[in-house]
C-alpha cells in the first residue's frame, strides 16, 4: 500500500530553542483515519501546522500523493483540508460565501453544487444567508468544517473537531468523518478524547513531549489490552502467594488482603472458576470479587507516564 501522507523525520524547533517536535516519521495509507493522541502541550498541533504550512519546518520532509509540502507546496497544500482548534471566521461574511471564498483560496473554480452539497451534509444549508456573528459556537465550528471540505481536500486534518461541542454535534461529526472515509478521505485527528479514539479510528498514534512514542492499528492495540483484572477480597491477611495458587499468576493486593488475577478477555476460558475453587480449596475466605478492565485511556497513561520518568 502507498501511503498518501508521508512525515519523515519531521522537526520543529521553536525562536528561542524550545524543541517542540524531535524527529516524527509517520506513513498514513490513502482512506485511513488516525487519531493522534497526547497531552496538552505535546506537540499535535506544531505537527499538523507544519504539514499545512501554517509553521515553518525546522527540519525533515513531507510529502502529499507525492508532492513535497516544501518544494511543491500549492499542489500539495490543495490536496489538505485543515479544520482548526481556534475558530477565526470573518463575523460579517454570510456563510455562503465564506465557504465559497475558501475554494477561491485553494485556486479551484466555482462549484455551487459541491458547496451545497457540503452545507447540507454540515446541516448548513438553511443558514447559507446568516451572517457568521450571527451563529451559535457548534455551527462556527461546522462552517470550519465545510471551509475545510470546500475545495475537495484527499487529506483531512481535524485538529481537536469536538473539544467543546455538544453530544449530537460530536455524533455528526462521527457520522461525517464515516462519511468521507467511505469517499476515500484521509483522515488525521487530535483529540483528547480517548472515546472518540476508540470509536471511529483505524490507527491510534501518541505523542509527547514531541516524540511519537506509538503508532498501531486500533483493533490489534485494544486486543492486546483486552484483559481484565479480578481482584480477590480475603478475610485474611497473607505475606505472599500460597504455593498452591502459584500456577495463576497472581499478584498479592496492597494490605496483602487480596489476590490480583488478571485473565485475557478474549481468551476461550477465564479461568476464573479454577481460581475461585482453588482458594476455596487453600482455606481462605472470600469477603468479595472486584473486576476492572484496562481500556485505551490506561495504555495512554501508562505509556506518558512512561515518556516522563
Ligand atoms: N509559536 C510558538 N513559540 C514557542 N513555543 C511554541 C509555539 N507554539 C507552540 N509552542 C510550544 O510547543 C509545544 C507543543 O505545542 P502544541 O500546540 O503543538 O501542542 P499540542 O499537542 O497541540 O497541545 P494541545 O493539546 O494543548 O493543543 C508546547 O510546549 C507549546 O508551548
Amino acid at each position: 500500500m502507498s501511503a498518501i501522507l508521508s512525515i519523515r523525520d519531521l522537526r520543529k524547533t521553536y525562536d528561542g530553542g524550545f524543541e517542540a517536535l524531535k524527529g516524527v516519521t509517520l506513513d498514513i495509507e490513502k482512506g485511513e483515519i488516525l487519531a493522534l493522541l497526547g497531552p496538552n502541550g505535546a506537540g499535535k498541533t506544531t505537527l499538523i501546522s507544519m504539514v499545512c504550512g501554517i509553521t515553518t519546518i525546522s527540519d525533515g520532509q513531507v510529502t502529499v500523493d507525492g508532492h513535497d509540502i516544501q518544494a511543491e507546496f500549492r499542489a500539495a497544500r490543495s490536496l489538505i483540508g485543515l479544520v482548526p482548534q481556534e475558530i477565526a471566521l470573518q463575523p460579517f461574511e454570510t456563510v455562503l460565501n465564506t465557504v465559497r471564498f475558501s475554494r477561491g483560496l485553494f485556486g479551484k473554480s466555482r462549484d455551487d453544487a459541491h458547496i451545497e452539497r457540503v452545507l447540507r451534509k454540515l446541516s448548513l444549508w438553511d443558514k447559507k444567508d446568516t451572517q457568521i456573528t450571527a451563529l451559535s459556537g457548534g455551527m462556527k465550528r461546522r462552517v470550519l468544517i465545510a471551509k475545510a471540505l470546500s475545495h475537495e481536500p484527499r487529506v483531512l486534518f481535524l485538529d481537536e473537531p469536538t473539544a467543546g461541542v455538544d453530544v449530537e454535534l460530536r455524533r455528526d461529526m462521527w457520522g461525517m468523518v464515516a462519511d468521507l472515509k467511505a469517499d476515500g478521505v484521509t483522515i488525521i485527528l487530535t483529540t483528547h478524547y480517548i472515546e472518540e479514539a476508540e470509536a471511529i479510528a483505524d490507527r491510534v498514534g501518541v505523542i509527547n513531549k514531541g516524540e511519537l512514542l506509538l503508532v498501531q492499528d486500533k483493533d490489534t492495540l485494544m486486543a492486546q489490552m483486552g484483559k481484565k483484572q479480578i481482584e480477590v477480597q480475603l478475610a485474611e491477611t497473607l505475606n505472599a502467594i500460597p504455593p498452591v495458587l502459584s500456577d495463576f499468576g497472581l499478584r498479592l493486593g496492597a494490605g496483602g488482603n487480596s489476590l490480583i488475577y488478571t485473565y485475557d478477555t478474549k481468551g476461550e476460558r477465564t479461568g476464573i472458576t479454577g481460581l475461585l475453587n482453588a482458594v476455596s480449596n487453600a482455606g481462605l475466605t472470600l469477603r468479595d470479587v472486584q473486576t476492572r478492565q484496562s481500556s485505551l485511556e490506561d495504555i495512554f497513561v501508562d505509556l506518558v507516564a512512561g515518556g516522563t520518568a
